[in-house]
């Protein structure tokens, strides 16, 4: 590279710097609520870029929390087992053999790759799951599913007290019933639970598209609740999408101010998405549209 094209490259730096300003001061203490998908968290690269703009997160006051799935970790070790599994309209029907098989590979494998990318970037994270200090109680969400778990009733403080402490919690989306059953909950929808609870000024949701998409294909930017409701009853949202955009409709119900469903495999996403006036994926907060203000309102 020529020392003139340098020059100019730093002087980018720097403006991106500066004009990150508002923003920094924006999401100073607020509490944002970040879930790694399983499709998004497949490189070590992308591991690494996200675990560092976590840790820049928590370094300029922002209380990130973050709460994972690892879907397609969960298939590769059922498979590696000979345990066969379905999925009904996003979630895994899940059966005695197949929770155990959940949880080893969630509170243990996935949490743990999270906590040490975390760690290896200066932060300080620490893996619990829902079933930690009573984080998320569970009921069966419906007895087709088996052992699939729906929050009933969330306790925060461990969220707190941790983050009082400057340490990053890394939640696995596993919870427990009342007379002690272990329950298989959808990443997305433990995040939303989680979020809700905290009363998160963001939930991030990160996957492996750049966003809700219409139906020629193209990401929508913005959506309200009815639009979500016309696109799912259409068939256009389906699948992993499902659970996603309920979670971001209960979310915004439970006081979370707003919801961003974005590909978790760009390069330092979650900092496209609160740092910079263009932000990323799609917003998800009620009719508003989405405009990023400057003034200090998160
Ligand atoms: N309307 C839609 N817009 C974007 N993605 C959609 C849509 N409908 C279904 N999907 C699917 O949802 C997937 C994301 O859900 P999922 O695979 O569960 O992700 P993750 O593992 O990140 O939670 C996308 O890869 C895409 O195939
Ligand atoms: C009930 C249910 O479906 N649980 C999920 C939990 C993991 C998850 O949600 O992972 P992703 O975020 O990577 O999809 C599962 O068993 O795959």
């Amino acid at each position: 590279m020529k020392k003139q094209d340098m020059n100019r490259d730093w002087i980018a730096t720097a403006r991106t710097l500066s004009q990150a300003l508002p923003y920094l001061q924006r999401y100073e203490g607020a509490t944002v609520v970040i879930k790694l998908g399983g499709h998004a968290m497949g490189s070590d690269e992308a591991m690494e870029s996200f675990a560092r703009d976590v840790v820049l997160m928590q370094q300029v006051g922002v209380k990130p929390v973050v709460v994972h799935g690892g879907g397609p970790m969960i298939n590769k070790m059922l498979g590696q087992l000979g345990i066969e599994s379905s999925f009904v309209n996003g979630k895994r029907v899940t059966d005695k053999a197949t929770v155990e098989v959940v949880e080893m590979v969630l509170s243990g494998l996935v949490n743990k790759r999270i906590v040490q990318a975390i760690n290896s970037q200066g932060g300080r994270a620490i893996g619990i799951s829902g079933k930690d200090a009573n984080l998320m109680v569970c009921e069966q969400a419906d007895p087709e599913l088996g052992f699939v778990g729906a929050p009933v009733a969330m306790d925060p403080s461990i969220v707190h007290e941790l983050g009082e402490e400057n340490l990053i919690p890394v939640i696995a989306p596993v919870g427990a019933g009342r007379d002690g059953e272990t329950f298989n909950v959808n990443g997305d929808t433990a995040a939303g639970a989680i979020a809700g609870a905290l009363h998160a000024d963001r939930l991030l949701l990160l996957t492996d598209v750049s966003g809700v998409k219409d139906a020629n294909g193209e990401v929508l930017t913005c959506l309200s609740s009815q639009q979500i409701k016309d696109l799912t009853e259409a068939g256009v949202i389906a699948g992993g999408m499902i659970p996603k955009t309920q979670t971001a409709l209960d979310a915004l119900r439970d006081g979370v101010r707003a919801v961003v469903i974005l590909d978790g495999r760009a390069p330092n996403a979650c900092l496209l998405e609160l740092y910079t006036e263009h932000g990323a994926g799609s917003l998800i907060r009620d009719t508003q549209p989405r405009v990023k203000p400057t003034a200090k309102t998160v």
